[in-house]
């Protein structure tokens, strides 16, 4: 009786909205649901298609990423409800809803019981809302400045030619199949939050002599990093009175990691705090310095037990403006938040990559224009970001996130009591109060109204070239490109104000430029992606390095083995790199799941790097 009643008030609210509405039985991210929907979802299914055919599809939790823009063709709509007994949801792929929705952060707070998950060490800018974010905002914004994206430039060259080293040798024509390069790029992006943010370089495996323990720690930094972030789901899932408890191997394992990550930042807290009340100031991005002087630390708000004291820092006189659990929640998310995302964007350019070999050659004679024969030792950010930013290379990068935003679902809602109302082509509509609200990227990012596009399937594919607005040169009229100087996208600490929104656009101003909310896969607004600038900035450096020296090729060995390949001819060769495009593609439509971001779980991709002019598939597809 309880679920038909709120179902009816539900209901109710969406006739009322003038937003068109499906009605489902079942709220899809309710929790049981989640974790069961695979042992009810055949039942359902064998029920008659006329009963279920309407709402089926989005009961599965994946629905986002499986059927891309075709809800909102087919209801004829770039909005609309899923009315369901356990919460309203609106669903957004339309730019001017966007805008709005995003420019009233007030009216469309974020959940933030959503992230209550991430605040293993504490709450951040990531899981708060209202007057707390606002501060949580301004003491972690200023590390984010342009002169600190030279340090990430520097050490995204660094570490990707590290990750080059560590899957081919530098003298060898090719590698071999490389099964595992979403994981390379993972440990790399690691690596480069970790030096650019807190001052600590991790060494790849190849680089490693004997890893040492630190006394009081059982494991190393990087070890205690790395086993945190391959457990994460059971930390975060897992109550933590349980965590040091359970007898389980997981629990232990992910405990332990968690408890000498903690360790890790407490001392390198204890050390900044040192450094900053003893007037001692480091260059450099210095995430735990900034945090620590952010957050207002004095000797006054220290206790007695030398820890920021929490009463101290809660009492109005009192300078402490973040407690130390702010601090490490904070220093948690950038880590969390600034990894995963621009690693996914690396892995899948290059996988896209080697699906488009011509796409390839042209980022590739790009590259050769901005970069010339210079020694990546001598490459400038000045005067080598905004050219690439501007050239094939943004294009690539553009068209990824395009494609698979990391985040397909950013979540909003609508508070209780508070129903708003929205403008949409002229016409006035009313989201129902306390309805979550889902700005659909995966969906927006096919919009046909907003994409040059020369079919439905090209607009689903990857073409980065669709960004070269003026596509007889993309590299060639680089030197009028207004981001070499005084772009607004590309301007020093222009639009950062911490508390209004990084009014900077996503994209170069040479690139094609989508309408406003047509493109967000940082989010946009008040609560869009501090970090930006910093992935974008490390993503351009990777790709650069990679495919400057280096093709990448999708590798045939499934269908066909070196000595066969050697053998074969043309037909054949174009035969088997058709299956393992193929296999790529399929694996893009139904093997990628959302954890923390979209990733491809199912099965991998293998690729081959080929040191350039020994190209072996030269498919222009
Ligand atoms: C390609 C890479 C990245 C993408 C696509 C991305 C995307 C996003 C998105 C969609 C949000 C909004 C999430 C929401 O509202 O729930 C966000 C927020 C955030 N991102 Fe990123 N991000 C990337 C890289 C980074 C990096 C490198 C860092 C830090 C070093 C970072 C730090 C943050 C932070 C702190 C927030 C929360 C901002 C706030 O709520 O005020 N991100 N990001």
């Amino acid at each position: 009786v309880h679920t038909y009643r709120c179902f009816n008030v539900n209901l109710a609210a969406a006739k009322q909205s003038g937003i068109p509405y499906i009605c489902t039985p079942i709220y899809t991210f309710n929790r049981f649901w989640l974790i069961t929907h695979r042992l009810w979802l055949p039942l359902i299914k064998a029920l008659p298609h006329s009963w279920t055919s309407s709402w089926i599809d989005y009961l599965v939790p994946e629905f986002l990423w499986n059927k891309l823009y075709g809800p909102f063709r087919k209801i004829g709509s770039d909005v609309f409800l899923i009315v369901s007994p356990g919460h309203n949801t609106l669903y957004v792929a339309d730019p001017e809803a966007i805008s709005q929705i995003t420019t009233r952060r007030n009216d469309f707070p974020k959940p933030i019981w959503m992230y209550g998950s991430v605040d293993i060490y504490g709450k951040s800018v990531v899981s708060t809302e209202g007057a707390m974010w606002r501060h949580h905002r301004k003491i972690t914004s200023p590390p984010f400045t342009e002169k600190n994206n030279h340090l990430v430039w520097q050490e995204s060259l660094h570490q990707a030619q590290s990750m080059v080293t560590s899957m081919v040798s530098p003298d060898a024509q090719t590698s071999s199949p490389v099964w595992d390069v979403a994981a390379q790029a993972m440990r790399l992006s690691l690596h480069v939050i970790s030096k650019a943010g807190f001052g600590v370089r991790l060494p790849w495996p190849h680089e490693q002599a004997e890893t040492e323990v630190p006394q009081g720690h059982t494991l190393s930094y990087k070890d205690a990093l790395s086993i945190l972030l391959e457990n994460i789901i059971v930390v975060m899932l897992t109550p933590s009175w349980l965590l040091g408890r359970s007898p389980l191997q997981v629990h232990k394992t992910a405990n332990e990691a968690f408890i000498e990550w903690g360790k890790y930042m407490r001392e390198l807290y204890q050390q900044k705090r040192t450094e900053v009340q003893t007037g001692e100031s480091r260059e450099g991005m210095d995430l735990m310095g900034a945090l620590v002087k952010g957050a207002g630390i004095t000797s006054e708000t220290v206790g007695a037990n030398g820890h920021a004291d929490p009463e101290k820092a809660a009492s109005p006189s009192s300078k402490q403006l973040l407690t130390d659990e702010e601090i490490f929640g904070n220093a948690f998310v950038f880590i969390l938040a600034g990894h995963e995302t621009a690693a996914n964007t690396i892995h899948f350019s290059m996988m896209y990559l080697a699906m488009h070999p011509q796409s390839q050659r042209r980022l590739q004679k790009d590259l050769d224009d901005i970069l010339g024969d210079r020694p990546v030792s001598e490459w400038d950010y000045d005067e080598d970001v905004p050219k690439l930013f501007g050239s094939m290379c943004g294009a690539v990068m553009n068209e990824e996130l395009r494609l698979i935003p990391p985040v397909v679902g950013i979540p909003k809602t609508s508070t209780a009591g508070r129903p708003q109302g929205l403008q949409l082509g002229g016409k006035h509509v009313t989201v129902p109060q306390d309805c979550y609200v889902t700005l659909d990227t995966a969906a927006l990012h096919r919009n046909p109204k907003y994409w040059p596009h020369t079919s439905e399937e090209d607009l689903l594919d990857f073409r980065p070239e669709r960004w070269l607005v003026d596509s007889s040169s993309s590299s060639s009229n680089k030197a009028a490109d207004p981001h070499a100087h005084n772009d607004e996208a590309y301007t020093a600490e222009e639009g950062l104000d911490f508390d209004g929104p990084d009014k900077r656009p996503d994209t170069a101003s040479s690139l094609f430029r989508p309408a406003k909310g047509a493109y967000i896969p940082f989010s946009d607004g008040y609560r869009s992606c501090l970090g930006r600038r910093f992935a974008q900035v490390e993503i351009l450096a990777v790709l650069a390095v990679v495919f400057k020296t280096w093709s990448l090729e999708l590798d045939v060995g499934l269908t066909m083995s070196d000595a066969e390949l050697a053998e074969a001819d043309a037909e054949l060769r174009r035969e088997a790199w058709g299956k393992a495009d193929a296999r790529a593609r399929g694996l893009l439509r139904t093997g990628m799941m959302t954890i923390i971001t979209i990733q491809m779980r199912k099965e991998k991709v293998p690729m081959r790097f080929v040191r350039r002019g020994s190209e072996r598939f030269d498919y222009a597809v």
